[in-house]
């Protein structure tokens, strides 16, 4: 076979280039672990969970959708990735492996790694689906907040919670950066779940001070400092090993400037992710230039409160100026992009070209419940039909392909939120998150395949499947989709 057929995106020199992590930790040169293995005397597979051998797709930043046919990847006890090498080389280097140990994908089935939703409200999960008649203002106070204050109840708070993190899981969501509600506990409680079902998570207890609109619910300046360090002290305590909090000020409108102030403090002394929303339609845009006049900009308002680090990540940006992009540029923060809600809330398209152009990191975020659709490969369909739009009133842009929607929905979900060191693509040494995709389920979406050539079924897949596609989701290289029978309730 020749090498290129191996590869859609040509690697500069051999494909196991990715440093080697468990056996060699000292060697970080470009040698193929195959070649390495054969001058040692043995291969042990102590300390390897699991080994699959099949077609693996994913992205690097050079190469928007890379396909590795017949790879053999193994899966430490750690739940990180061992080794990637060829299935064909399998005899040179794994001596003394129990053969039928090795998990042999079938032919219309790969590997992608696990998607990363960047931006979804948990609570809003209860009215997905509904509520789309209102631009984002007025969504807010007619339907948001009300719902939102109802999560003092836990038990309700349990039932809703427990059904986003499952539905998002089986729709192939590794990772979540969720948005949760002023609710301490119940935001714990949202941790606790994600958690217990193995999903990687981010989690926000939301902050806001000023509502006059909703007046029952708001947090005074004394409480929103106080509850946000106790919900990040007890969830940092609990010391679960994929879920950690990410301080939430809701967005500029809904907090004062005392507030935005402490909360950049809070994440500057912890070292922590923050989040929140930007820019998402005009009238929200003016309210903030009414609300904050010493500012020279929306993005300049989260600026002077410490707001913009490199472990930002703030939601739309439809109306940033290239001014704006800049300072995201310079500081390292990042967007969610959110296509569906933009278009259910009318609130407007973003220009992802050039977002991209301007270097601002970027991934996908559903944006649940503004976003009708809990799952990301809406997003990502949503992401290209968005930027056709934009493309048909400007010839000069160049539409998202589905390769680059894809690098979106994983890698650049992953640089979005400052864990593409731990995930976001197959390279030795990071997490296995991982989905096991098979394009002809009995019942499943797909009915005709036409070529089998990999990319083709990657490419059906992001247009036609779904979740009764997504055979296997693994997290840190543990299976957490299909459910245990204990979960599936
Ligand atoms: O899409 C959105 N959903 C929200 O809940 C929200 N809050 C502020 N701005 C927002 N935008
Ligand atoms: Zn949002």
């Amino acid at each position: 076979m020749e090498r290129s057929d191996w590869l859609s995106c040509l690697l500069p020199g051999r494909w196991s280039l990715f440093k080697h992590h468990i056996h060699n930790p000292v060697t970080t040169d470009n040698t193929s672990y195959a070649e390495e293995m054969s001058t040692s005397t043995s291969f042990n597979p102590a300390g390897i969970r699991h080994v699959f051998r099949g077609t693996f797709v994913h992205s690097t930043p050079h190469c928007a959708l890379q396909i590795l046919e017949d790879a053999l990847v193994g899966v430490d006890t750690d739940g990180k990735i061992a080794f990637v090498e060829k299935g064909e080389d399998l005899s040179r280097f794994v001596i003394d492996f129990n053969l039928s140990d090795i998990i042999q994908l079938s032919q219309h089935e790969f590997f992608m790694p696990g998607l990363v939703d960047t931006h979804i409200h948990a609570a809003q999960y209860s009215y997905a689906g509904t509520a789309l008649d209102l631009p984002l203002l007025q969504w807010l106070n007619t339907y948001t907040f009300p719902v939102e204050s109802q999560f003092k109840d836990l038990d309700f708070a349990r039932k809703v919670y427990k059904q986003v993190v499952k539905r998002t899981l089986r729709n192939g969501t590794t990772t979540a950066c969720y948005f949760a509600t002023i609710h301490t506990n119940a935001s714990l409680l949202l941790g606790e779940i994600a958690n217990e079902f193995g999903q990687r998570a981010l989690v926000g207890k939301v902050c806001m001070d000023r509502n006059p609109s909703v007046k029952h619910y708001k947090e005074t300046l004394h409480e929103s400092q106080e509850e946000t360090c106790r919900f990040i002290a007890e969830l940092l305590d609990k010391k679960y090993p994929l879920v950690k909090p990410v301080v939430t000020p809701r967005f500029a409108p809904s907090c004062t400037g005392a507030l935005l102030g402490q909360l950049g403090a809070i994440a500057k002394n912890n070292n922590l992710h923050i989040q929140s929303h930007i820019s998402e339609n005009q009238e929200e845009v003016e309210l903030v230039k009414d609300i904050f006049p010493e500012s020279e900009s929306y993005t300049d308002v989260y600026y002077k409160y410490n707001l913009l680090t490199d472990k930002t990540i703030m939601a739309h940006g439809c109306y940033l100026s290239n001014e704006e992009l800049a300072l995201f540029k310079e500081t390292g923060a990042s967007l969610s992009h959110c296509p569906n809600s933009n278009i259910s809330l009318c609130s407007g398209i973003l220009n992802v070209r050039n977002v991209l152009k301007h270097n601002v990191k970027l991934g996908l975020g559903t944006d649940v419940a503004g976003g009708y659709s809990a799952s990301l490969l809406d997003a990502l369909r949503r992401a290209q039909d968005s930027s056709k739009v934009l493309a048909m009133q400007d010839p000069e842009l160049e539409p998202l392909s589905f390769e680059e929607a894809f690098r979106l929905a994983t890698l650049g979900g992953s640089q979005a939120l400052s864990l593409d060191g731990q995930i976001g693509n197959f390279e030795v040494g990071k997490d296995f998150d991982a989905l096991r995709v098979n394009l002809l389920v009995p019942g499943g979406p797909i009915d005709l395949i036409q070529h089998e050539e990999a990319k083709v079924l990657v490419e059906k897949f992001l247009n036609l499947g779904d979740d009764r596609n997504i055979v296997e989701v693994f997290v840190a290289g543990r299976r957490v989709v299909p459910f245990t029978d204990s979960k599936s309730d």
